[in-house]
């Protein structure tokens, strides 16, 4: 067993959501057309580990933090176009001493979703070093989208929804609120990926480009999403 399993399935044990070990194997054999690698980023107890277990399970991760040892992934299948589109989401340790084993995983990856907390300001301010650090190692034309999360802690927010949205428009790509505790936004995150991977691997030269931001504002009018 990897350490990062280990450590998934210890934070699942912990919060009564252990048949993680089960479920992955019945996966494993899960039709699919396509496949992508997505990684998710971002400092350390802003929500990633949480972020895929509600997206994969339904469920969230609440209780005591514990912090993700080196990286592991989990896959689901979601339906694009009448298209299966495997997602391999790779859940990588936020911590700064595992920094050098998570770059190792960045070169294959097709997307990254990069997550700051609501509520923390210094994980806000760290998403430049992170798209520093992403220039540096990923794919060019990776497609990146920035999350910000726990946005059902109204209370507690101190980076405003604007900001998010003003260094999303700096950096040219997607941006949302989510909230893995009530699950607000996640699923619209990971399909909205699965969406751009999937046009970009199929697209015929005449066929208009999918417009991943026009999307998302259209799901999240659909959904009236924006609040906790
Ligand atoms: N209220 C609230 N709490 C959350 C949310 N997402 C995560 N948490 C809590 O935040 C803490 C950290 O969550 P994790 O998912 O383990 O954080 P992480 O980013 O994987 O952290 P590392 O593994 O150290 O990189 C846990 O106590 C979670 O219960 C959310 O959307 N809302």
């Amino acid at each position: 067993m990897s350490t990062r399993k280990a450590s998934l399935t210890e934070k699942q044990a912990k919060n009564g959501t252990s048949k993680y070990v089960l479920e992955r194997c019945a996966s494993i054999n899960e039709y699919y057309d396509i496949a992508f690698k997505v990684m998710l980023l971002g400092d350390s107890a802003v929500g990633k580990t949480c972020l895929l277990v509600r997206f994969k399970d339904g469920a969230f991760l609440g209780g005591n933090f514990i912090a993700t040892v080196g990286i592991d992934f989990r896959n689901k299948v979601v339906d694009v176009d009448n298209l299966k589109v495997k997602l391999q989401i790779w859940d990588t340790a936020g911590q700064e001493r595992f920094r050098s084993v998570t770059h190792a995983y960045y070169r294959d990856a097709q997307a990254l979703l990069l997550l700051y907390d609501i509520t923390s300001k210094p994980s806000f301010d760290n998403i430049r070093a992170w798209l520093t650090e992403i220039h540096e190692h990923a794919q060019k034309d990776v497609v990146i989208m920035l999350l910000g999360n726990k946005s059902d802690m109204a209370a507690e927010r101190v980076v405003k929804t604007e900001d998010g949205e003003k260094l999303a428009k700096e950096y040219g790509v997607p941006f949302m609120e989510t909230s893995a505790k009530t699950g607000v936004n996640v699923d619209l995150a990971f399909h909205a990926i699965g969406k751009e991977l999937k046009h970009r691997a199929t697209q015929q030269p005449n066929e208009p480009k999918f417009q991943i931001h026009d999307y998302i504002e259209s799901q999240k009018h659909k959904t009236g999403c924006c609040g906790p």
